[in-house]
């Protein structure tokens, strides 16, 4: 794991939340992405080395609508940027952890993303993201 790529927040209202984290991070986002496989529609805000990633449920079922509907607005999960994902994931498997998809899928800010299971790592969902390189 390199470093953390982004912490995932889930919110009710995207662009509320947007404004609400520009004020508090004195800068505006630099992007807003659907991502319709994930049934989420995102905001990035550059963090220094790393990155605050809203989402909004857009998808009544999906992972983002059930966690709110649970739990509420607040941290979602945490994003490490990793090298080679598929290595990384043989690496994780061989540790015990559990993998949520078989597969590599495509994620947010061009990036290949995986998930761990919550259960796998004390209660934190966690995303490891691959640059998908030219
Ligand atoms: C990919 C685009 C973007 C990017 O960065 O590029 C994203 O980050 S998209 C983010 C949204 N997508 C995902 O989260 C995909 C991975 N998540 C899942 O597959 C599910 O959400 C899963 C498996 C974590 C939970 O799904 P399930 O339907 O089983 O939810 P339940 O409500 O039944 O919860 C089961 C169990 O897990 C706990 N849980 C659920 N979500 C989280 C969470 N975010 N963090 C920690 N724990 C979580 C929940 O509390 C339940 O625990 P229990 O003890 O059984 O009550
Ligand atoms: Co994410």
């Amino acid at each position: 794991m390199e470093k953390i790529e982004h912490i995932g927040i889930a919110v009710n209202d995207l662009e509320a939340a947007n404004e609400r984290f520009g004020k508090l991070l004195g800068q505006d986002h630099y992007k807003v992405e659907e991502v319709p496989s994930e049934g989420v529609r995102t905001s990035f805000f550059k963090t220094g080395d790393s990155k605050i990633e809203l989402l909004e449920a857009t998808d009544p079922e999906g992972p983002i609508a059930r966690f709110l509907s649970r739990k509420g607005e607040g941290v979602h999960h945490i994003a490490f940027a990793v090298d080679d994902i598929e290595k990384e994931m043989e690496r994780l498997r061989g540790e015990g952890f559990v993998l949520i998809n078989e597969k590599p899928k495509k994620g947010a800010d061009n990036k290949l993303v995986a998930f761990l299971h919550p259960k796998s790592s004390n209660g934190v969902l966690i995303e490891l993201c691959q640059e998908i390189r030219k």
